[in-house]
């Protein structure tokens, strides 16, 4: 058939595009067509004459398989042929959106390469396969030979659920399994704020209001309507905000233990399983945030602390003043640290995951254009659970597999998602939990 040759030549040629060509042919045999390899139709129209007939038929994920879908949907699912037929079928082939092959969109080798630590953030939207994809990828690089650390940053952990092992403790903790060491480590904000208020006690401090009151700063509020300070002042004082930024800072602050620990120096790939996205845009902002607290409590610390004697003695030591100025500044240094860390290209990148539905992919858009703003690398987009082929769907996925076409269509579309690589996922029939599972996912994911 010489519309074959057009299309096959075609597939190869561009991500995107519609092909359209003539076959004539009679329906029995049935033709098959051969796709390339990890070609992925997400629409297929084609119509008859005479008499007009048209329909539509949709197979997301193919790979390298034979689909019947002249000869054999024409005849079974849509009726268009019957044994007495003969004639001339125009087929219009719509291939609206084609994948490259998989192993082009993961490019898992360019992420492996290299002994140099790399740094993997996967984020997104609650529930679309985060921790799945970030414990698959996690497998895969430890059997690749890299000593991987796997981190939840996510409160409401699921790591110890998804390797099927006990997890938790706010320590780093081995996974039995696969060939190379793989550690995970759940950060338990509770027991991080814990231990930042032990390192405030042992300063004479009971806490972050302490660490506020070491800086002379902790009675302003109180003392604020009394004294009438804030007249003096062009700026508010420090309040909640900053104090809830800072016992969240404890996060970061095992990020950077990352940076300067020892007993984390082993490890070449360091895979973050994120919170859902808003708490994950929270908290890498929350570098520059503290950045600019930080800079404000000083500089109004300096501003109290030349004003009037009698206000200076309200406030207590100088001594202890000066010390959490000092503690403050080491802080935002760190910080800095962090945030440089989250930018650099080099070593670190933002994978989004997300799933075909239209909620997802919007939520994914605006997630792009926040990481975006924050200058944070973002290369890769995982659309996970996408239903495999199948000769013959029942009405529900039918419906499903159109909402996730219309979905996958919505990607290539957008303007901060199209640009991305897409590593389109399967959803598999297996529950994913376990190394086994794991690697079983990662091998088809991260090709
Ligand atoms: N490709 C897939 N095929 C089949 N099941 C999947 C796939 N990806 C994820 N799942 C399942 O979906 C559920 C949610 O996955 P997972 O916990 O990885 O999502 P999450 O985004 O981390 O969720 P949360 O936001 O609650 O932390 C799990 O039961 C997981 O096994």
């Amino acid at each position: 058939m010489a519309c074959r040759s057009v299309i096959s030549s075609s597939l190869h040629m561009t991500n995107s595009m519609a092909v359209k060509g003539v076959l004539s042919f009679a329906p029995n045999p049935p033709l098959f067509y051969r796709l390339p390899k990890a070609v992925t139709f997400v629409s297929l129209s084609a119509s008859t004459k005479p008499p007009t007939k048209s329909f539509q038929v949709a197979a997301v994920g193919l790979r390298s398989v034979d689909i019947g879908v002249f000869g054999g949907i024409g005849e079974d699912t849509y009726g268009l042929f019957d044994d007495n037929f003969f004639g001339f079928i125009i087929f219009i082939f719509s291939v609206r959106s084609v994948a490259g092959t998989t192993e082009a969109a993961s490019g898992f080798d360019e992420m492996v390469s290299g002994t140099k630590r790399k740094y993997y953030m996967l984020g997104g939207k609650g529930g679309v396969g985060k921790t799945s994809c970030a414990a698959s990828l996690a497998v895969k690089f430890a059997n690749n030979g890299h000593p991987t650390l796997v981190v939840s940053t996510d409160p409401a952990h699921s790591l110890s659920d998804s390797f099927a092992q006990d997890l938790t403790g706010g320590a780093l903790v081995p996974v039995e399994g696969p060939d190379y060491p793989l550690f995970a480590l759940e950060i338990n904000p509770e027991k991080s704020r814990e231990e930042f208020r032990n390192a405030a006690k042992k300063n004479g401090g009971t806490g972050v209001k302490d660490f506020m009151d070491g800086m002379g700063l902790g009675m302003i509020a109180d003392q604020l309507g009394e004294l009438k300070l804030g007249e003096l002042l062009d700026s508010p004082p420090p309040g909640l905000d900053e104090a809830i930024a800072i016992s969240k800072a404890c996060i970061l602050c095992v990020v950077m233990q990352f940076l300067e620990s020892q007993e984390y120096s082993m490890f070449t790939r360091i895979v973050f399983d994120t919170a859902p996205t808003g708490h994950t845009l929270r908290l890498l902002s929350l570098p520059d945030f503290l950045d600019a607290s930080i800079g404000k409590i000083l500089k109004l610390r300096e501003k109290i602390a030349s004003a009037t004697s009698a206000i200076k003695s309200v406030f207590g030591q100088e001594n202890t003043r000066q010390n959490a100025a000092d503690k403050l500044e080491k802080l935002r240094e760190r910080m800095l640290k962090v945030r440089d860390l989250f930018r650099d290209t080099d070593s670190t990148e933002f994978v989004i995951v997300t799933i075909p539905t239209v909620m997802a992919v919007s939520e994914s858009s605006r997630l792009s254009a926040s990481l975006k703003k924050e200058n944070v690398p973002v290369k890769r987009l995982v659309v996970n659970q996408i239903l495999p082929p199948s000769p013959s769907d029942c009405k529900f996925c039918a419906m499903k597999r159109k909402d996730q076409m219309r979905a996958l269509d919505l990607i290539q579309n957008d303007p901060e998602l199209s640009s991305l690589l897409m590593i389109q996922a399967p959803l598999v029939d297996v529950e994913i939990r376990g190394v086994p599972a794991l690697k079983f996912l990662g091998d088809i994911i991260w090709k």
